[in-house]
C-alpha cells in the first residue's frame, strides 16, 4: 500500500507546475549528491523518441534525426540522447544553433559518430570550422531549415527553462522557420489550427517534433508564447512540470506531456499553477447527511435569464438543481419563470433565505440595452450586489465579508464594484475579462473588442494619462494568466476564466486550471451550466465549519470555483462520449502507460452536459 504521503507526492508530480527558480532549488540536493540528472534525462529522451519513430514504423537504423542543440543544459541533455540513437544506428545531425555546445555531450555525440552543423559564424567549438561568411552562414542556415523539415523526428534542444525572454538570433529564425511566429504587429505568437484529438494523438505529419523540457521559446513560468516557438507532439520534461505545461496558450504546443521523475521533493517549493484532479475536485461535493433537510443542504437563489434570453434562466436553474442541491429559488422577469417552472416543477419562485447566489448568465450587459431601456434583472442583480462592496477602508468585520458566496456571471460582470470579498466568484471568457479590466483601470474599448451583437466598437481612444492600452481579448488569450491575476488585483474577487483550460486565481498565489473539458463543450449554454454549478457546490460548502479562519475560507472558494470547472467537464466528457481533453495528466516516464481511450466523442448541446451532471458527481464520488 502507498502511504498517504506517496499518493500526495504523486498528485503533486502530476498536477502541479513549479516555475524554474523552484526546479533549480529541487535540483540542487540531487546535483550535490552527484546523481546523475542529466545523463537520466538524455537517456528517457532517447527511449522517448525511439518510441516516437516506431509508432509511426519508422527503424531507427532507417530513421533520420534533427537534433537542434542549443548551448546550455537543454542542448546537453538533447547531444547525449543523439548521441545513444546514433549508436542504435539512427542517422543524427546536431544543429548547433549557438555559439557553444555542451562540452561532454558534444564529445559523446562525436564518439557516437553524430554530424555536427554549426550555424554562428561566431561559435567557437571544438572541431569545427567557423569564422565563415555571412552568406555562408545563410546557406548553412537553409541547409539546416532543409535538413529538418526531411527528417523523420527533430528533438528541439536549443533552450529549456533557461530561456530568457523571447527566443532571439538564430534560434529564433529556426523557430519561426520550422514552427509558429508572431504575425506582423500582433504581439502573440499564433497555436498551430489543429483539430483536437483525444490524448493530444500526434497528427502523423512528419517531422514529429519531440521537444526537451519544454519546447523552446514558450514561456515557460508563465505559459505564455512571447515569439517564435516550435510545437512539439511530445514533451519530455524533467524532475516536474512546468507552468508552461499546464497554462494555455503554451500547453497546446506541448503535445503530449512525458515526465521523468528525478524524486524532487516537491513539497520544499509552491507550485505556481496546478491541475486540479478528480479526487480534489470530488472533495467539493458535500455528500447528504442523514440528518439534512433541503435546507440544510444548500439553497442556490438564482437572478439569471432575462425577457430577452429566457433560456439562461432554465439551464442555470436546470444545472443548479441537478448538482447537489437542496433547493432553488429562481428571481426573474414572468416569462422566464414559467419557463423555469415548466422545466424544473421543483424551483421555488421569488425570494428567501439562500446559501449562494448565481447572477448574470443570460442578462444583457449595459452595453446591449438601447438608450433608456432598462432591464428588471439587472436592477436586481446591482441591489444585490452593492451588498458585496468593500468600504474603501474595509476591516475584517466589513458586512460585505458576511454575504453568502455568489457568481457573477456574463451580462452581471460590468455590475460588478470595484473592490469585492474573495466569495464573490467571477467567471468571464476572454472577451469579457478585458472588458472587467478595462472598465476597473477606466480605460476606452480597443478597436478589436467587440459589443453584444458582435460588431467592432470603433472608438480606439487610448488612455491619456499613459496608462496602459486597454486590453483585448486576444491578450487576454494570450496571456491568461497574467490577466486572470490582474483582475482578481482589480476587484479582489476570486476569478474564474473560462476556456479550454480554466484557470482560477484567488487569494493566494496559487493557481488552479481544469482542463478535462473536451472540446465539444464550445456551445451556446455551456457557461450558464457552469454558473449554476458553482453557484450548487457553493452552496454545499460550510463556511462556518471549525476551524475555517478567512484566509482558509478564500483558498476553499477558489477551490470550490476549480472544482466546478472540474465537474463540469466531466458531465460534458460524458455527454459527449469524448476522451478529448484541454489539458491531460503527464506519463511518468518509465510506468506503464495508463489504458488509452481514444473515443473522440459527438457533439453535444449544453442541456445535454446538464442531463450528465449527476453521473458526473457519482464518477467523481466513486
Ligand atoms: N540543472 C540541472 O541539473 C539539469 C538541467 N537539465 C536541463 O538543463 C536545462 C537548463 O539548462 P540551462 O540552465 O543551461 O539553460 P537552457 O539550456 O535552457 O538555456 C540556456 C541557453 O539558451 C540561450 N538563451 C537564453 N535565452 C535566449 C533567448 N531569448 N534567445 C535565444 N537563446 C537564448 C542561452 O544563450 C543558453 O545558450 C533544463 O531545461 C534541462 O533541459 C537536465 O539536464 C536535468 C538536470
Ligand atoms: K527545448
Amino acid at each position: 500500500m502507498d502511504s498517504a504521503q506517496d499518493v500526495e507526492r504523486r498528485h503533486l508530480l502530476l498536477h502541479a507546475a513549479y516555475d524554474a527558480a523552484s526546479v533549480r532549488a529541487m535540483e540542487r540536493p540531487l546535483l550535490d549528491d552527484n546523481v546523475p540528472l542529466m545523463r537520466m534525462a538524455a537517456s528517457a529522451t532517447a527511449q522517448v523518441a525511439a518510441r516516437m519513430l516506431d509508432d509511426v514504423d519508422v527503424d531507427l537504423d532507417h530513421a533520420r534525426v534533427v537534433l537542434l542543440a542549443g548551448a546550455g543544459d537543454n542542448g546537453g541533455d538533447g547531444l547525449f540522447a543523439a548521441a545513444a540513437l546514433a549508436e542504435e544506428g539512427a542517422k543524427v545531425t546536431a544543429i548547433a544553433v549557438g555559439r557553444a555546445l555542451h562540452d561532454k555531450g558534444f564529445a559523446a555525440f562525436v564518439r557516437a559518430g553524430g554530424k555536427v552543423l554549426v550555424l554562428d559564424p561566431a561559435a567557437d567549438i571544438a572541431g569545427c570550422s567557423a569564422g565563415f561568411s555571412a552568406g555562408e552562414a545563410g546557406e548553412r542556415l537553409q541547409a539546416a531549415i532543409e535538413l529538418a523539415q526531411r527528417a523523420h523526428l527533430i528533438i528541439d534542444a536549443m533552450t529549456g527553462i533557461g530561456l530568457v525572454g523571447p527566443l532571439r538570433g538564430i534560434p529564433a529564425t529556426i523557430a519561426a522557420s520550422l514552427g509558429m511566429a508572431p504575425h506582423d504587429g500582433d504581439p502573440s505568437a499564433p497555436l498551430p489550427y489543429r483539430a483536437a484529438t483525444p490524448n493530444r494523438e500526434p497528427s502523423g505529419e512528419l517531422p514529429m517534433v519531440l521537444a526537451v523540457d519544454t519546447p523552446s521559446g514558450v514561456g515557460v513560468d508563465d505559459g505564455s508564447l512571447p515569439g517564435p516557438y516550435i510545437p512539439a507532439d511530445m514533451t519530455v520534461t524533467f524532475g516536474a512540470m512546468k507552468p508552461c505545461a499546464v497554462l494555455p496558450p503554451a500547453t497546446f504546443a506541448c503535445g503530449r506531456l512525458e515526465l521523468v521523475d528525478f524524486g524532487f521533493d516537491l513539497d520544499s517549493r509552491n507550485p505556481v499553477v496546478t491541475a486540479v484532479g478528480g479526487e480534489q475536485a470530488g472533495e467539493a461535493i458535500r455528500l447528504p447527511h442523514a440528518m439534512d433537510s433541503k435546507y440544510s443542504r444548500g439553497v442556490v437563489g438564482l437572478v439569471t435569464g432575462s425577457a430577452r434570453y429566457p433560456g439562461a434562466a432554465v439551464l442555470t436553474v436546470r444545472a443548479a438543481s441537478r448538482a447537489n442541491t437542496g433547493m432553488v429559488r429562481y428571481l426573474g422577469p414572468e416569462r422566464a419563470q414559467n419557463m423555469v417552472l415548466a422545466a424544473v416543477p421543483e424551483a421555488v419562485l421569488g425570494k428567501g433565505h439562500v446559501q449562494s447566489w448565481v447572477v448574470g448568465s443570460g442578462v444583457p450587459e449595459a452595453a446591449a440595452l438601447k438608450d433608456g431601456e432598462t432591464d428588471i434583472q439587472r436592477e436586481t442583480i446591482a441591489r444585490l450586489l452593492a451588498h458585496y462592496e468593500l468600504a474603501v477602508d474595509a476591516t475584517d468585520d466589513d458586512p460585505a465579508y458576511d454575504m453568502p458566496p455568489i457568481v457573477v456571471d456574463a451580462g452581471a460582470l460590468d455590475l460588478l464594484p470595484g473592490q469585492v470579498p474573495p466569495q464573490v466568484v467571477v467567471t468571464p471568457h476572454a472577451g469579457e475579462l478585458a472588458k472587467l479590466v478595462n472598465r476597473l483601470r477606466g480605460d476606452a474599448p480597443r478597436v478589436d473588442d467587440e459589443n453584444a451583437d458582435g460588431a467592432a466598437l470603433d472608438s480606439a481612444v487610448l488612455d491619456p494619462a499613459g496608462r496602459d492600452e486597454p486590453v483585448s481579448a486576444a491578450d487576454v488569450l494570450a496571456e491568461p494568466l497574467r490577466y486572470a491575476r490582474l483582475a482578481h488585483d482589480l476587484t479582489g474577487a476570486t476569478v474564474l476564466l473560462k476556456g479550454a483550460v480554466t484557470i482560477v486565481v484567488g487569494e493566494s498565489d496559487m493557481t488552479l486550471a481544469s482542463g478535462v473539458a473536451p472540446a465539444w463543450l464550445g456551445t451556446a449554454g455551456a457557461g450558464d451550466v457552469l454558473a449554476g454549478m458553482l453557484g450548487a457546490l457553493l452552496a454545499q460548502y460550510d463556511e462556518d465549519a471549525e476551524g475555517v479562519d478567512a484566509d482558509e475560507y478564500a483558498d476553499d472558494v477558489a477551490s470550490l470555483a476549480a472544482a466546478g470547472a472540474y465537474l463540469h467537464g466531466v458531465a460534458a466528457s460524458i455527454a459527449s462520449e469524448s476522451e478529448q481533453r484541454g489539458w491531460q495528466e503527464p506519463d511518468v516516464f518509465g510506468m506503464t502507460g495508463r489504458h488509452r481511450f481514444n473515443a473522440i466523442g459527438h457533439p453535444i448541446v449544453a442541456s445535454d452536459v446538464v442531463k450528465a451532471i449527476p453521473d458526473a458527481i457519482a464518477e467523481l464520488l466513486a
